[in-house]
């Protein structure tokens, strides 16, 4: 096994290799892949000596044949999603992990109130001990008093993303803190929201691409909360895992659609500025860092699978089988909106969701959504509990996830197959600078 090799961003960890189109970032978040068996979870290197060893033994004994067995024995190399590690501080980057970050696997997200009796001083530990905990499982290491569940396995793309909710400020005295775009979102005339499943004090994303680590990471933050802070509500979810098509291609949703198309790229010109704060920001403590609005969005499966396929196409105003624009192309071919067919309406129906949520229908407006599809059984009427716990980020939610959604809540087609049952907005703010937590600027500045 060769060692790692310290580079200039990130001491200890791999240079960022190529990666393809879809899972690039250019912005110093991009899963570092090493080429070669590059291990970084310690407890993975015991395994491999164990193995390593039996081959010695192996060898030693049988001549010419024992080396034979020794390298058939071989342990196999993780394959580079099992390797693949993002950082916790990323080199070029201000904004946590988990943002820009290619979609992953496995998502959990979770929300902690304070218990009674913890304020600034206990949040600001609590969030100390997130961090560093964060970041040893984002390189692949094992906390203290570990419970072994993700023993075998690499950093597999983990990030853990952590942000503030409203009441957070009143909790711990730091009301006069609280950025304005943090006020409570307005209530839409589809809302149906559970207040149970909603809001709360404080907010964990965490995504990978396997199911043990990501779970492992909720474990640990949970119990590192003891004391401090009590789970408020849990939600799971889940991406198309990495390499399962044979190229790489935007996700699809629970109701088959391609989504995720025409997001705001890290390319383009205005991406900052829509979706992280900027220096004119009143709360200093929030520069280079983003809102995060979470909706869990129901979707009535049954009534959708019953619409014929021209129909879907209509209420999206996008083919279902490549995301290309009724008005033709390919996925990424611009939509005409001013397109009319022979008939004289427009091609992509006034009501359709890609027309009503466009910037162009909204002043520009725009937000990068990074959904996880969830499933969580099924309902007494044997209707599927499925839809998108949906994500979305921006610098300013009034400007872009409000606007949006109050202009989807007049008048989109796909809103009468939805049902928003859960929502929370959060402040997240800027990621650790080296030998700092998140969040230290708000509790200690
Ligand atoms: C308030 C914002 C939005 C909510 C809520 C929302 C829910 C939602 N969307 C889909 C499926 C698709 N959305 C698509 C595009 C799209 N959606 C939003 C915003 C919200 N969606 C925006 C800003 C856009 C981009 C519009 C544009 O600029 O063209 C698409 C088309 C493909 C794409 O661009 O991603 C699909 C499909 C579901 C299923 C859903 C709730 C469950
Ligand atoms: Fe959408």
């Amino acid at each position: 096994m060769s060692k790692q090799t310290p580079d200039r961003q990130t001491p200890g960890r791999k240079a960022p290799q190529e990666r393809p189109p879809e899972r690039q970032s250019p912005d110093g978040q991009t899963p570092q892949t090493p080429q070669t068996l590059e291990l970084s979870r310690r407890r993975l290197l015991g395994t491999v000596g164990a193995a390593g060893a039996a081959g010695l033994v192996v060898g030693g004994t049988g001549g010419a044949l024992g080396v034979a067995a020794a390298q058939d024995d071989a342990p196999k190399p993780l394959t580079t999603l099992g390797s693949t590690e993002v950082a916790f501080r990323p080199a070029r980057a201000k904004q946590q992990a988990g943002i820009t970050t290619p979609l992953q696997a496995k998502g959990h997200l979770v929300a902690f109130d304070l218990t009674p009796g913890s304020g600034r001083k206990e949040a600001a530990a609590l969030l100390r001990r997130w961090s560093r905990t964060a970041e040893e499982l984002m390189a692949g290491h094992a906390p203290h008093a570990d419970t072994g569940v993700a023993l075998d396995a690499g950093p597999s793309s983990l990030t853990v993303t952590f942000g503030f909710g409203h009441s957070f400020f009143d909790r711990t005295g730091l009301t006069k803190h609280r950025p304005s775009q943090l006020d409570p979102l307005p209530d839409f005339s589809a809302d149906a929201l559970d207040p149970r499943r909603s809001n709360g004090d404080l907010w964990i994303q965490i995504g990978a691409d396997d199911a043990l680590v990501a779970f492992h990471a909720l474990r640990a933050l949970q119990k590192e909360a003891a004391g401090t802070a009590r789970l408020r509500w849990q939600m799971n979810g889940f991406n198309r895992t990495p390499g399962a098509t044979a190229q790489p291609m935007t996700a699809r949703n629970l109701m088959g659609q391609v989504d995720g198309t025409n997001n705001p790229k890290p390319s383009d010109p205005d991406f900052d500025a829509r979706i992280f704060v900027g220096r004119d920001t009143e709360q200093a403590w929030m520069r280079g860092g983003s809102y995060a609005v979470v909706r869990r969005i129901r979707m009535l499966l049954d009534e959708w699978e019953k619409q014929p396929l021209h129909k879907q196409e209509k209420v999206i105003g996008r083919r279902k089988s490549n995301g290309a624009p009724l008005t033709g192309g390919s996925e990424t071919t611009p939509m005409r909106l001013d397109a009319n067919g022979p008939d004289g309406l427009p091609v992509i129906p006034a009501d359709a969701h890609a027309r009503v949520a466009a910037p162009e229908s909204n002043q520009g407006a725009a937000m990068l959504r990074r959904p996880f599809s969830f499933h969580d059984g099924f309902r007494d009427d044997g209707a599927p509990d499925a839809g998108l716990l949906f994500v979305c980020w921006q610098a300013d939610p009034l400007r872009a996830f409000t606007q949006i959604q109050r202009k989807l809540d007049r008048g989109d087609a796909l809103s009468v197959f939805l049902r928003h049952e859960a929502s929370g907005l959060y402040a997240v703010p800027p990621a650790a600078e080296a030998g700092d937590y998140v969040g230290r600027p708000l509790l200690e500045g």
